[in-house]
């Protein structure tokens, strides 16, 4: 089948004091072609883990997975990684930023060229291309990693709280970017998020992951990402759905910190 088939993956991390985290354990999910899907949850429930296992960064230590049926053994192209910080080329001016995949794989320089231009324009950044990386706000800075990571045209996109760093204003306009990308490309885009309200807005599925051992904990079909593109995202949160469900996956979160912390009720 296409997509991701992810069949009983555990990640166990081996401690120098000679413990173990179990960072996941028995992971099972099928994540379609053209999915938008989200990952909520809180801090050391193995998020980051099983996006570095997706990407192919890290190997399970026990299960299987494959992408469009071929099995996951190292990172490919087929898959590309946004970072929280860009990981830009500072040195290189931001066209020459986009095209690096394509010309390190040998494509012409007029076809890479046009490739650039396309991408420019789709992330907004038509006459930035000459520019150095250092010159960019940190949103532009993300505007052209989101490009470069397109350049290489892989199947899915894994983003690891890309807009973390973001002001919130700015953090607005890119969740309609990765809609709008979303809904042009018809890729794969599988994101991290420690934001509610990002979670629901990017993800036509959402897991809440719980920790100890890292697993998903519930999973929720959402109409908001759909009904989001090309529309203003503040309206979208006036959704008579929208704040009953952020407040339950914010519950949720809360009880889980709190078992963390040891912390009870009358604590
Ligand atoms: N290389 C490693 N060696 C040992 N333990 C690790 C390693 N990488 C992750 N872990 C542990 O695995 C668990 C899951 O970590 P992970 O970074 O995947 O969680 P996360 O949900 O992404 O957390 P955060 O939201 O804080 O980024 C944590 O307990 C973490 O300490």
């Amino acid at each position: 089948m296409s997509g991701f088939e992810i069949n009983n993956i555990s990640m166990t991390f081996a401690l120098p004091n000679g413990g173990k985290v179990e960072a996941l354990k028995n992971i099972n999910l099928n994540i379609k072609e053209g999915e938008l899907l989200s990952v909520l949850g809180p801090s050391g429930c193995g998020k980051t883990t099983l996006l570095n296992i997706l990407a192919g960064f890290l190997a399970q230590t026990e299960g299987a997975m494959t992408l469009n049926g071929a099995p996951v053994e190292g990172p490919s192209s087929e898959r590309g990684m946004v970072f929280q910080q860009g990981a830009l080329f500072e040195w290189m001016t931001v066209a020459k930023n986009i095209g690096f995949g394509p010309k390190m794989k040998g494509t012409p320089q007029a076809e890479i060229n046009a490739k650039v231009d396309e991408l420019l324009s789709i992330v907004g950044l038509q006459d930035f291309g000459e520019k150095m990386i250092y010159e960019l706000s940190g949103g532009m800075q993300q505007r052209v990693a989101l490009a470069r990571c397109l350049a290489n045209d892989p199947d899915v996109i894994l983003m690891d709280e890309p807009l973390g760093a973001l002001d919130a204003l700015t953090r607005e306009k890119m969740q309609s970017l990765v809609l709008d990308i979303w809904k042009k490309t018809g890729k794969t885009i599988i994101l991290i998020t420690h934001s509610v309200e990002e979670a629901l807005l990017l993800g036509e599925r959402l897991l809440v992951m719980a920790p100890r051992p890292g697993r998903v904990h519930k999973e929720y079909a959402l109409p908001f990402a759909e009904l989001g593109v090309g529309a203003d995202l503040r309206e979208i949160k006036q959704h008579a759905e929208f704040a009953p469900t952020r407040d339950e996956i914010l519950n949720m979160i809360w009880n889980m910190e709190d078992e963390i912390m040891g912390r009870t009720e009358d604590a």
